[in-house]
């Protein structure tokens, strides 16, 4: 589970997020949806422990701060950071050694094929295009068999079959019980995938839907999105 409460976070004087608190059950995909600087980026930033921020943020019921919860969250950023001279699967290695995880090559290999890496697993990190970077970055997270994983507009910058692999990946995380937060402005990526929606604008969430009552109401998420938002992007 990902519980976060009564979290703030100013930037000098403009208040980002503004006493925000929601909760991602185990087993269910959460969506962070909001237009241009609702603070989503701000809340992901605060979950993945690179900003600081009032209030709190748990993993798995510890503190998001604490090695226990560390152990078991993967975060995709945005943006992925490559280590320049580390090949593809140097840095599938550094991870496993990192988090001490038990992945046998067969498993690192299979992740590869499906993600397309296998003949670029001796590239060096800066050869890399970014959609490559982003499937390594995914990899990396998923290598840790994470019980919560957060994704930061993953789909950006990935091939039409990188995105089906990852529909399939998040539905077989989904399936073993792990906890996902995904931070979108793609609302037909996720269409299928989503169990509950968070939607902010200027530092709150200003709504929060679930999956079942959306469509018992014949509702599409573009439509709701852009009822509760005023129509804005
Ligand atoms: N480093 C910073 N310094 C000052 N203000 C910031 C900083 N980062 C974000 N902000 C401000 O905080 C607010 C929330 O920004 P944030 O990046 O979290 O929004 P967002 O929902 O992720 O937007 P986008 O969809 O454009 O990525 C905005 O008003 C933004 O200008």
């Amino acid at each position: 589970m990902l519980e976060v409460q009564d979290l703030t976070k100013k930037y000098g004087k403009v208040i980002a997020v503004d006493q925000v608190s929601f909760k991602v059950p185990d087993g269910k995909v959460g969506i962070l949806l909001g237009p241009n600087g609702a603070g989503k980026s701000t809340i992901i930033k605060s979950i993945a422990g690179l900003v600081r921020f009032k209030g709190s943020v748990k993993i798995q019921d510890k503190p998001s701060n604490s090695i226990e919860a560390k152990k078991v969250f993967a975060y995709v950023p945005e943006i992925p950071s490559m280590f320049e001279a580390l090949t593809v699967r140097e840095h599938f290695e550094y991870i496993k050694r990192a988090y001490n995880v038990n992945v046998t090559d067969d498993e690192l290999n299979r992740l590869m094929e499906r993600f397309e890496l296998i003949d670029k697993q001796d590239k060096l990190g800066n050869e890399l295009s970014k959609g490559m970077m982003q499937k390594v970055s995914i990899c990396c997270a998923l290598l840790i068999k994470p019980e919560v994983i957060m994704l930061d507009e993953p789909m950006v910058g990935l091939d039409p079959a990188a995105i089906k692999e990852l529909k399939i990946v998040v539905d077989e995380l989904k399936q073993s019980n792990a906890t996902i937060l995904i931070s979108t402005h793609m609302l037909e990526m996720v269409k299928d995938l989503w169990d509950i929606m968070f939607v902010m604008s200027k530092g709150k969430v200003i709504g929060q839907y679930n999956k079942d009552e959306v469509d018992a109401q014949a509702q599409d998420i573009e439509t709701l999105f852009f009822n509760i938002t005023g129509g804005e992007k």
